[in-house]
């Protein structure tokens, strides 16, 4: 079988794809897969890393608001099409998968246009822009919310999960903490603003550090690549190079951090909020403010509701409220307990599987 997949920009698309292709890949060795992403995104690190051939198209997304700058998207969206069906040409994929992200909108509409079989993942409560586009021409539309259904057309949803959640419920405990200059038996928070970091956490983390640093459990923080540089620069100007608190850029092999840590604290993105319950994990929720109809918010709020999760508004977040709520689940046993079943509960379990079964289907 022949698989195409396009997903880029942000974590949040790219690792679901990822992890379908390594879940396939086990089940079928002879299946053959290529990525298309765009030089700019984050996948152009992550999809390589993996040994999966790779290809870019140069795109950008619309602004919102009448700009010049649309008349280069639609320019480049144009081109980016042409480019695609010319790739699927040579390619020729059996079906064609679209996760999200702008580079998406122009594979999976090419391969539509082409009559190869297409399906679109939306790891969100609500809608992406580029999936709500797609929805129209694509075949299949898996979804991980129920509430996204209403954003598509209904003969073509599936509820599927995110298969991400199928991968991190599969491995075991290990020392991979190690590595970072934690302990193996101490309970760990783990701190990150989503994969690309956030401004507000990073303010946040760095004001309640010394609090954090006087903890029983130990702290393992990401800060984002392109904010490392100035967190760096915080602590050698305050002095606090040799923190027990542990402070990263970004964290490659977060699947095997994620099964040794006893709390999350980040923001809402789908993918990040799919490990969560596929591990049962407690987590801290700060809903990023900036996306779009505020579907961070939504993603997080059946956590909330069966209180598998804690919520603290971004606009409230300050060291204080921060540290405040990681002690009042890390200082609990009982509580991180009932937070990690309720967590559980939400986690659909088989997502690899289901969208797989959804792949066999349209290519059958
Ligand atoms: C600002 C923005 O538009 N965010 C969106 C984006 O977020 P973002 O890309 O931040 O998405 P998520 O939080 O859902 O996923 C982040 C992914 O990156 C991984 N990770 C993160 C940090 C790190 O150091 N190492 C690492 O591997 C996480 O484990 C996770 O797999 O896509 C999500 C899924 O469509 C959306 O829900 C988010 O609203």
């Amino acid at each position: 079988m022949k698989i195409l997949v396009s997903g880029g920009g942000t974590g949040g698309h790219i690792y679901p794809a990822v992890s379908l292709i390594k879940h396939i890949r086990k089940i079928d060795p002879t299946a053959e897969f290529l990525y298309v992403g765009t030089e700019k995104g984050l996948e152009q690190k992550i999809v390589p890393r993996e040994n999966i051939p790779f290809t870019t198209l140069e795109i950008q997304g619309f602004k919102r608001s009448l700009s010049l700058t649309n008349f280069k998207t639609i320019y480049l969206f144009l081109k980016s099409v042409k480019q695609s069906k010319k790739m699927i040409k040579e390619f020729r994929p059996d079906v064609v998968i679209g996760t999200g992200g702008y580079v998406s909108g122009a594979v999976v509409y090419a391969a539509s246009r082409l009559k190869v079989p297409t399906i679109i993942h939306e790891q969100n409560s609500v809608a992406g822009m580029t999936n709500k586009f797609l929805s129209r021409f694509v075949d299949k539309i898996g979804i991980c919310f129920e509430d996204a259904a209403q954003d598509f057309p209904a003969s073509k949803v599936e509820l599927i999960g995110n298969p991400r959640a199928q991968e991190v419920a599969g491995l075991q405990k290990s020392d991979a903490l190690t590595k970072y200059g934690l302990q193996n038996d101490i309970p760990t928070v783990l701190i990150f603003g989503g994969s690309r970091g956030a401004l507000r956490i990073n303010e946040a983390m760095l004001e309640g550090l010394i609090d954090f640093n006087q903890r029983d459990y130990q702290v393992l923080y990401a800060s984002g690549n392109i904010y490392y540089e100035d967190v760096e620069k915080y602590l050698v100007e305050h002095q606090l190079e040799n923190l027990k608190v542990k402070i990263v850029p970004y964290i490659e092999d977060m699947e095997q951090v994620l099964v040794n840590v006893d709390l999350v604290v980040g923001r809402a993105g789908a993918t990040s909020l799919a490990e969560i319950t596929g591990l049962g994990l407690p987590s801290v929720l700060i809903p990023s403010p900036n996306v779009t109809n505020d579907h961070q918010t939504k993603n997080a709020q059946s956590l909330v509701n069966q209180s598998a999760a804690l919520v603290i508004k971004d606009s409230e977040l300050t060291g204080k409220t921060l540290v405040n709520a990681v002690d009042q689940v890390m200082l609990d046993e009982d509580m991180r307990t009932k937070m990690s079943l309720q967590s559980k509960a939400q986690g659909i379990s088989d997502a690899t599987d289901r969208l797989y079964h959804l792949v066999q289907e349209l290519t059958n």
